[in-house]
Formats: C-alpha cells, structure tokens, sequence
C-alpha cells in the first residue's frame, strides 16, 4: 500500500476538461480520415519516400554531411511546392469532399432528405435493366452518373447529346460497331449529356491486374468525382461498380438498384456516407423498401 502511494503520487494526471475529450475526438477523426485518405491515394507512395529521404538526412546529420545537409535544408520549400502540384487532384478532391453536402448531412443529421431525388425511378429502372441486359450478351458498357460534382470537363472529351435514359437507348449506344459504343456515357439527371467520353485511370496498384481499362477508367473516375461508375464487362457480362475509389465487382441487379437508390437520396436508412464509400456495400444489406 505504502508503494501503491508512493507510486501515485508520483504520477502525473493532466487536468481534463470537457474541450480537451471533444478535441481529442476531432483530432482523432481527422488523423483517421487523413491516414485512410493517404492509403487510397498515390499520397501513400509520397509519404514512403519522405521517410526513406529522412532516413537519409538523418544520416548525413549523424556523419556530419555538411553539403547534404546544406542540400536538403535548402530543397524543403521546394519539395512541398511539388508536393502540392503532383497532387492537386487528390487535394483537390479531398476539398470537394468537404464541401459535398453528403458529407456535411452524415455529420449533421437533420440535412437528410432534404434534397429531391436526382433522377427519377423510370431512369433507376433504365439503367438496371440495361446494365444485366447488356450483361447477358456480353456487350461492353461504361456508365457514369453524376452526383453532386459536375464533369464537364470529362463531358467534353466525348460527342455532346442531350437524350432522356432509356433501356432502349442505352443499349443502342454500346451495341458493337456504333459511332458511339466507344468510352462512357455520362448520365446527368435523366439525361445522357455525354457519349464516347474518356475517362481518367486509376495507377491503384491494389487493383487486380486482369481487370482492363474498361475497370481502371471507371476506378479512375470514381477516385476523381463522386460519381456512381457503373461497368459492364465484355468478357464475361459481370456488372461492377466504381464509387469512391472503390470497385465493387459482380455486383446483383438488386445490389445495383440499392448503390443507386442510395445516391437518388431516397436511401431506405440513414447510413453514413463516408461508410458507404469507403468501405463499399455490406453484402448481408438487405432493401427494406421493397
Ligand atoms: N480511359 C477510358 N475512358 C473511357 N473508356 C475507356 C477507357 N479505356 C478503355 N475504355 C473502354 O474500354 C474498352 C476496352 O476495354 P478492355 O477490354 O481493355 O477493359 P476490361 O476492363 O478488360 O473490360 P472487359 O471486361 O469489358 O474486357 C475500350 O474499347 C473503351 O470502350
């Protein structure tokens, strides 16, 4: 007992106050939001390389390199100005999520539903339909519907339409052969706005290799945007889902109706976005609006 008070006193208890525990749980989220977003992007290679250019300094210090310490003190300015130039789209893109009102409404739950739908059930109908029909012959399609972030530049890449979305028409669009089966199609609302577009792809390292460019493009443009990327494959007529960096591969027609049901901003239940996007559908999810 005598030690147990020696040993007490001895410690030392910070004064806690409320402010510290709430900003010890902001500094929590942040630092696993920022260590997740270094993971999915190519900032986890940077983040290698400044610990192997660190280890290097700190042995030129130890052996008392002068030049190169001189070398490396002078360099930092530059080195974080290129930081930030090679990766203005992942900083660019972190911002957008921050200002997405997705995100603002998982933090602030009474911004739910206060939107109206994106587009309408005749389109989820279309695109669903088109996507396992396309499916079972076999016929290649690449399916980008807009959210929240405009891709007019990517829109640009592709010949301009302006075509409500129908099964028919979707299916016309990457039939073999066509003026217009080449690249992606961008759906906003209910219209097509786009056809042919080419899409940005993904240098993901984790993605496995025998997916082609079809999957590296709709990977690429979920990593860049919030858009919902959806691929049809060619060779084997699987449906798969890009959002968020994240490609759900094979997924159901179901499992397709809900990723979109979910972006409409008609989601059966108040799931946080971020879980959504990260970690991709929960497999055991069942639609509790059928
Ligand atoms: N950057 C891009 N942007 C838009 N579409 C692209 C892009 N790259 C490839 N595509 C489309 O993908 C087609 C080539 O698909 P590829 O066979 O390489 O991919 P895949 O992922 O193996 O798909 P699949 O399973 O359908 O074969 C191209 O003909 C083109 O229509």
């Amino acid at each position: 007992m005598h030690v147990l008070g020696a040993v007490s006193q001895e410690l030392y208890f910070p004064d806690m106050h409320l402010t510290d525990i709430i900003e010890i749980l902001i500094l929590t989220y942040l630092i696993y939001h920022i260590a997740m977003w270094l993971i999915n992007t190519k900032a986890w290679m940077l983040m290698r390389g400044i610990v192997v250019l660190g280890i290097f300094v700190l042995l030129a210090a130890v052996f008392k390199m002068h030049t190169i310490l001189f070398l490396a003190r002078n360099s930092v300015t530059v080195l974080a100005t290129a930081a930030v130039v090679v990766f203005q789209p992942e900083l660019r893109r972190a911002l957008e999520k921050l200002g997405e009102k997705q995100f603002l409404s998982s933090i602030v739950p009474f911004e739910t539903n206060k939107e109206s739908s994106r587009f309408s059930e005749d389109t989820m109908d279309s695109i669903v339909d088109a996507a396992y029909n396309m499916g079972r012959v076999k016929t290649g399609a690449l399916i980008v519907v807009e959210q929240a972030i405009h891709l007019t530049e990517y829109e640009s890449t592709g010949i301009k339409m302006d075509c409500l979305v129908s099964m028919q028409v979707l299916m016309n669009i990457f039939e073999h052969n066509t003026p217009l089966h080449d690249g992606a199609i961008i759906i906003r609302g209910d219209r097509i706005v786009s056809a042919t577009c080419y899409l940005p792809l993904s240098d993901n390292m984790g993605l496995s290799k025998e997916l082609g460019t079809r999957h590296r493009a709709a990977v690429g443009m979920s990593e860049v945007s919030d858009a919902l990327i959806i691929v049809v494959s060619e060779e084997n007529g699987k449906v798969s889902v890009a959002q968020g960096g994240v490609l759900d591969r094979a997924v159901t027609r179901e499992e397709l109706r809900e990723k979109l049901t979910y972006i409409q901003n008609r989601k059966p239940e108040n799931k946080n976005f971020l879980q959504h996007i990260w970690k991709g559908r929960n497999k055991d999810e069942k639609r509790t609006d059928e």
